[in-house]
């Protein structure tokens, strides 16, 4: 067995270990061979789902389940006939020559027919001594494997924009993912069979290029690419009707494929682009292809379809920069920040879609290149699709499942376009989850508790807690992931702690927080209505009337509850009339104190319960949480300190 020190590097371990990693890979393939065989040969003789229990005895179950859902179940088969405007494909290339070479396998396999991507990631235990694989799939609406052509991914990702443009429509087709992968082969291939079609349509185009890179001064600033040498700054500004146009820049206006062809060429020409350790030519800004479809004899081109083709740079890893010059770096620095910006927005819409309380402004200002994608993402009539490219190199597993999960935020975040309209809540019916919940102290906790374990069902599915056992997790409504660990032998040693996995979940328990906190607050003025050195003179004078006294007590109307304090027991024994008097009302007090002390120890482990609460992260729905009703004016705040405290 290799030192620990090279196995902890996952990828070093993909190479190392290729064969172990390579099985699992066949496993989960063969698993879904198996599974297509079984539900053609069973399905019509057993009744509906014994079928998949053979496959269930062949592989490992996770593995079983989830190879059953992707080819037979297909529960994301019907993603390519959504009608929405905003669409996110995956492209995998097939392996290069130099990766053949260097014996690398396939850890990415494409579920066409369910149109989800899985991807194999092999990975190494922090014990050093376990290897284990991750499946995890990623439902989007097309996927194309590495048979798949140009001409198909036109077909399905660019040809459904193209036409919406020719009828005066606005469409963008962004080419997104790491440097490599194929994204100005997928752009080119895809330009090269539009300006065949295009002229069937349209009788002249009007073209427009420019690129996203970095000035000198290092800030970001788009450059025309038809103006030649000389690169042109162009301006970047939003228009009266809020989308982003770039003025200033060279247009050709074409009447035939080959002036078309000629002209885009001439951009790419001039496209910045280097040899870098990944990609012999490698681009080193985002470019931006506008094609304007004039209707006849409008020449101000304004209202005009426009058609956008975005072939952003690839993003890179540290390991992949290691021989980068310093201005290289720079350029690659910038590109880096805006396709950083770009996945900061996709989170952030991601998040306002769950939490359409608690929206957050989304930072499209942060970047020139999210500036002008601005209205691809929010407008709901601007046709979008974002083709995200892969490789299927196992030392690349890491970024494709970065590219993957966040084309799938972005995919997520415009859930809004195929969601049913809002539904009235029926009458009588029971509320679920935390907006359920209500009361007070002991009660609330335990409450909150009940409806957080609510909760989490909505969230895990199928956890098993053994040790060393397997987990199936499910982190986004489309998005499954299934842990199965290659290596027997050190099972014992994971200790897997799907209680401390789960709390991690990141939704903030707003509304319960709120909840506690007033309950809290409320505690805490109880605890100190018995202090003595807080009272008021008001205060002072109700609580001596109060009181049965054998006698009477002169106290000042101006004295507080500090000046009595400080008077001392013989002082406050010549306010009295008479030694009885004194000693009743020095008893008194001294109850006061005791009751101050036993609410403030209260209050201290309410406090600490409810720091462990907030340590586990309740996760609170608050999508549909109602407002309280307003208490009604007169009603008797005071009714929350009768309730009983939480128990030490
Ligand atoms: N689907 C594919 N089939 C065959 N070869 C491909 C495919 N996709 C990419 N390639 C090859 O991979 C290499 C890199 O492709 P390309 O330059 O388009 O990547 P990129 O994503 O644009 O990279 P960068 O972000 O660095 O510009 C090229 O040699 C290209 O021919």
């Amino acid at each position: 067995m290799a030192s620990n020190h090279k196995l902890v590097c996952a990828r070093a371990a993909r190479r190392q270990f290729g064969g172990a990693f390579q099985q699992a890979v066949r496993d989960y393939r063969g698993a879904k061979l198996s599974a297509l065989t079984l539900a053609r040969g069973l399905e019509e003789r057993l009744p509906g789902g014994l079928s998949y229990l053979p496959l269930a005895f062949l592989y490992d179950g996770e593995v079983a389940q989830l190879s059953w859902e992707g080819s037979v179940a297909k529960a994301n088969a019907e993603a390519r006939a959504r009608k929405t405007n905003f669409r996110v494909m995956a492209r995998t290339r097939p392996l290069q020559p130099q990766e053949v070479e260097d014996k690398l396998y396939e850890s990415v396999s494409s579920e066409n027919g369910n149109n989800a991507i899985i991807v194999h990631d092999g990975r190494v235990h922090r014990d050093g001594r376990t290897i284990y694989a991750v499946h995890s799939r990623f439902c989007l609406d097309a996927v194309f494997n590495e048979r798949a052509d140009n001409q198909e991914v036109f077909q399905e990702a660019v040809q459904p924009l193209l036409s919406s443009a020719l009828d005066g429509g606005r469409a963008t087709v962004v080419f997104f993912g790491q440097t490599g992968t194929g994204k100005t082969y997928t752009a080119r291939g895809a330009l090269d069979i539009m300006s065949e079609l295009v002229f069937e349509k349209a009788d002249k185009v009007e073209l427009c290029c420019y690129e996203m890179a970095g000035t000198r001064g290092g800030r970001e600033a788009f450059f025309d690419l038809l103006a030649g040498e000389e690169k042109k700054q162009v301006k970047c500004l939003t228009g009266e009707d809020g989308n982003v146009h770039v003025r200033g820049a060279q247009k050709i206006v074409c009447n035939s494929t080959s002036e078309l062809c000629s002209a885009m060429d001439k951009a790419f020409a001039w496209r910045s682009s280097e040899c870098t350790e990944r990609n012999e030519a490698s681009s080193r800004s985002h470019c931006i292809l506008e094609f304007k479809f004039p209707a006849e004899g409008d020449d101000s081109g304004e209202a005009a379809g426009l058609f956008r083709v975005v072939d952003l740079a690839g993003s890179e890893r540290n390991f992949e920069t290691q021989m980068h010059s310093r201005s290289m770096a720079e350029r690659g620095g910038l590109i880096n920040y805006s396709l950083l910006m770009l996945k900061e927005c996709a989170r952030v819409m991601h998040n306002n879609e769950k939490e359409l309380e608690n929206e957050m402004h989304v930072p499209f200002r942060s970047s020139r290149l999210t500036h002008l994608l601005r209205s691809s993402f929010t407008d709901g009539s601007h046709m979008t699709t974002v083709v995200a490219t892969l490789s299927p190199s196992p030392t690349d597993v890491e970024h494709s499942l970065n590219t993957l999960q966040h084309v799938g935020m972005m995919r997520s975040s415009r859930v809004w376009e195929t969601r049913p309209p809002p539904q009235e809540p029926k009458e009588g019916s029971d509320p679920k989850g935390f907006d359920a919940v209500q009361g007070r102290g002991r009660a609330l906790h335990s409450k909150l508790q009940d409806a957080r374990k609510g909760q989490l069902n909505l969230h895990a599915f199928q956890m098993k807690t053994a040790v060393g056992g397997s987990i199936m997790k499910k982190y986004e409504a489309d998005s499954a992931k299934t842990e199965t660990f290659i290596d027997a032998r050190w099972h014992r040693e994971l200790n897997v702690k799907v209680q401390d996995d789960l709390w991690v979940l990141r939704d903030a328990d707003a509304e319960a927080t709120q909840i506690l906190s007033s309950w809290k607050a409320e505690q805490w003025a109880a605890s100190k209505a018995h202090d003595l050195s807080r009272w008021s003179a008001e205060t002072l004078q109700a609580f001596i009337q109060s009181l049965d006294l054998p006698g009477q007590v002169r106290i000042p109307t101006t004295m507080t509850g500090a000046q009595l304090r400080r008077l001392g027991r013989r002082g406050l024994a010549a306010l009295c009339s008479d030694k009885a008097t004194a000693e009743a009302l020095d008893q008194a007090l001294a109850g006061e104190s005791q009751a101050g002390k036993a609410a403030a120890a209260a209050h201290r482990s309410a406090n600490a319960r409810m720091t462990a609460l907030g340590n586990h992260k309740v996760h609170a729905a608050i999508e549909e949480f109602e407002e309280p009703a307003p208490a009604t004016p007169g009603s008797n705040p005071s009714h929350v300190q009768q309730e009983p405290a939480l128990a030490a």
